[in-house]
């Protein structure tokens, strides 16, 4: 099954309101209609930039769509500082990131909080990115695929096959993201197929055939091209480099199979 790339462009937390609008203006304007037919991108910016972002994309009819870099696992009530899945719907997400390392890192969040949020995204309508990837240790000590499909079937735990055919799965080595230390492409391959096969466990072949799984970690315009030229890898999960408006269309360029804007 031909599955089309997407580009997802997580901005952590980078650009206020304002700058927001002037990097998806300039990322649209780098990137000509022509090569959404070719791949999907979208943009991950801060909760507070959102409402922006969705004036700037529908007022403009423009082709990118957005999405938040986290959800809670909560549908409404006294939850301090908690965005739901339906005030991301109700500003027109597409996409929703869960589970980054960096939340899982930083905020503690287990396998069992990334599945709630999961579950919260999909009961929105939103399609959760679910991030999965080894510390530097697992890898040196070679148990990356065993770590990643453990972690993977605790994030997807009990999930119906339908639901997981609404899912996008991140690969991303935590020793990659934001150290310019790059998996090979070949590193890449090997945990996405892993991936795929382990949807195929838990759901069926024709679900894992139709998933997408991305790989994050220091992706740019000069190593985009080989990773997704992978069999199982389906586009990238990119901080650093969506940041600047010319490198995130080029590389969403060369995922779309080029030319170059
Ligand atoms: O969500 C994106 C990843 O954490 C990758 O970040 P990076 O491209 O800056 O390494």
């Amino acid at each position: 099954m031909a599955r089309k790339p997407l580009i997802a462009g997580n901005w952590k937390m980078n650009l206020n309101h304002l700058e927001a609008i002037a990097l998806v203006q300039k990322i649209a304007f780098s990137l000509p209609a022509k090569y959404f037919d070719k791949v999907d991108v979208t943009v991950i910016p801060p909760f507070t930039d959102i409402r922006s972002v969705q004036t700037l994309i529908e007022g403009d009819k423009l082709l990118l769509t957005y999405g938040a870099q986290d959800v809670s696992a909560q549908d409404s009530g006294a939850f301090t500082g908690e965005i739901s899945g339906s005030m991301l719907a109700k500003l027109g997400c597409t996409f929703v990131v869960v589970g980054h390392s960096e939340r899982r890192t930083l905020h503690g969040e287990t396998n069992e909080t990334v599945l709630a949020k999961t579950k919260a995204a999909l009961k929105n309508g939103l399609t959760p990115i679910v991030c999965i990837g080894e510390g530097l240790e697992i890898r040196e000590a070679g148990d990356h695929v065993a770590y990643n499909v453990d972690q993977l079937k605790g994030s997807l735990a009990g999930l119906s096959a339908e639901e997981i055919s609404k899912i996008v799965i991140a690969y991303e080595p935590v020793w990659a993201i934001g150290t310019g230390r790059v998996a090979s492409a070949a590193d890449a391959q090997e945990v996405c197929a892993a991936v795929r096969a382990t949807v195929a466990e838990l759901a069926d072949a024709e679900v894992a055939a139709g998933v997408r799984v991305l790989y994050g970690g220091s992706v740019s315009s000069k190593n985009v091209g080989e990773i997704v030229g992978q069999t199982d890898v389906d586009g990238a999960l990119v901080g650093g480099a969506s940041l600047k408006a010319d490198e995130f269309a080029t590389l969403s360029a060369i995922a779309a199979g080029g030319p170059l804007p």
